[in-house]
């Protein structure tokens, strides 16, 4: 707790000026940090696939009053798209002050299918290319004394069920990113590293896949995205948000796991399958987690 509640001064002015790339910014928490960030006077980058919605994306970004704003579209399943994201910060602002790392590809939210292709891939996108950015943009960002910020889940440090993938590609992230930190700081390289452990957001595609099958209640993306701003430009090691659950589920996993397993159980009633339609005259019942 003292850890994570060290004395912090956040100023949006903190941002003015910066060079910043936002991957995954075509939705979701990675638009609304382009926005927050275009709002406090950074210059950003922004990268995903679709191009028309980063071309949006980047028109806001100019009217909230970002001090520049472009993108680059491609897909981070391959390393060398990744690589020229950072070269592309090079060539036009030739330096980096933050390196956020959002974007997930895309996965199913059901039983393991035992496809090992999937589970490869995913690695690749959700966690390869967070690698090959962070080793190119590197010397940038110890020039600058900059910030990585790595963007994670509850499910990359207490797993539920129906995520297998995606969970393996989150605890990579932890694994990786904070033996990196543990080098930093041996070798005083002055680079921080922040690793955001998020809950349930309400993001339009995480809604879709499992408001049906969640009991909380999904935090704003909104506030989410500042947070992840405010606590990569205060150089934490961790955010944690929600806080109260996300604490909750932490401080559980230490002192009881069995009991926070049966607590994440719980609180997932129904998954994957499609909800049955109610025939006339009828109630609709919901699958059970135990059909299938
Ligand atoms: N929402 C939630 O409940 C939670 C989210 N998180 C984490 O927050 C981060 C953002 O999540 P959220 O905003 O919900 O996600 P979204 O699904 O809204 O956004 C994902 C972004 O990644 C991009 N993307 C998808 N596939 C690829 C690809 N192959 N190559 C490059 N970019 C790709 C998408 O754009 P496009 O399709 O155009 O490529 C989009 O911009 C993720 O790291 C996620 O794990 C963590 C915990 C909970
Ligand atoms: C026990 C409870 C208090 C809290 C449980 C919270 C669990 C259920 C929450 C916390 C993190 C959440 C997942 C997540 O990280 C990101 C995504 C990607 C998105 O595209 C689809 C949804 C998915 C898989 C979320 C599914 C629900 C998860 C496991």
């Amino acid at each position: 707790v003292y850890f994570y509640s060290a004395p912090e001064n956040f100023n949006e002015e903190m941002l003015r000026g910066k060079r910043v790339i936002v991957t995954g910014a075509s939705s979701g928490i990675g638009e609304q940090m382009a926005y927050h960030l275009a709002r406090m006077g950074a210059h950003v980058l922004v990268t995903a696939r679709t191009e028309a919605k980063l071309q949006k994306v980047v028109e806001r970004c100019r009217e909230l009053g970002a001090a520049s704003a472009r993108f680059v579209s491609g897909s981070m399943e391959d390393t060398a798209f990744a690589e020229e994201v950072v070269k592309e910060a090079e060539n036009t602002w030739g330096g980096l002050d933050m390196l956020i790392l959002n974007h997930i590809g895309h996965s199913y939210f059901n039983y393991f299918d035992g496809d090992v292709d999937h589970i490869r891939k995913l690695l690749e996108t959700n966690f390869l290319s967070y690698v090959a950015m962070t080793v190119t943009a590197l010397p940038m960002l110890k020039e600058s004394e900059g910030n990585i910020v790595v963007v994670s889940s509850v499910a990359g440090k207490a797993p539920g069920p129906f995520a297998a993938p995606y969970s393996a590609t989150k605890f990579a992230l932890d694994g990786f990113f904070s033996s990196l930190r543990h080098e930093f700081i041996i070798e005083n390289v002055n680079v921080s590293i922040t690793l955001c452990i998020l809950g349930y957001i309400d993001t339009d595609n995480a809604m879709q896949a499992v408001s049906h099958a969640i009991k909380v209640a999904p935090s704003p993306k909104e506030e989410c995205a500042l947070e992840i701003i405010r606590s990569g430009a205060l150089r934490q090691h961790e955010l944690h948000y929600p806080p109260g659950i996300v604490n909750g589920m932490l401080l559980l996993r230490g002192l009881a796991p069995g009991f926070l397993d049966t607590l994440i159980r719980s609180n997932i009633v129904r998954f994957g399958q499609p909800v049955p339609q109610a025939a006339p005259g009828t109630s609709a019942q919901p699958p059970s987690v135990r059909e299938r």
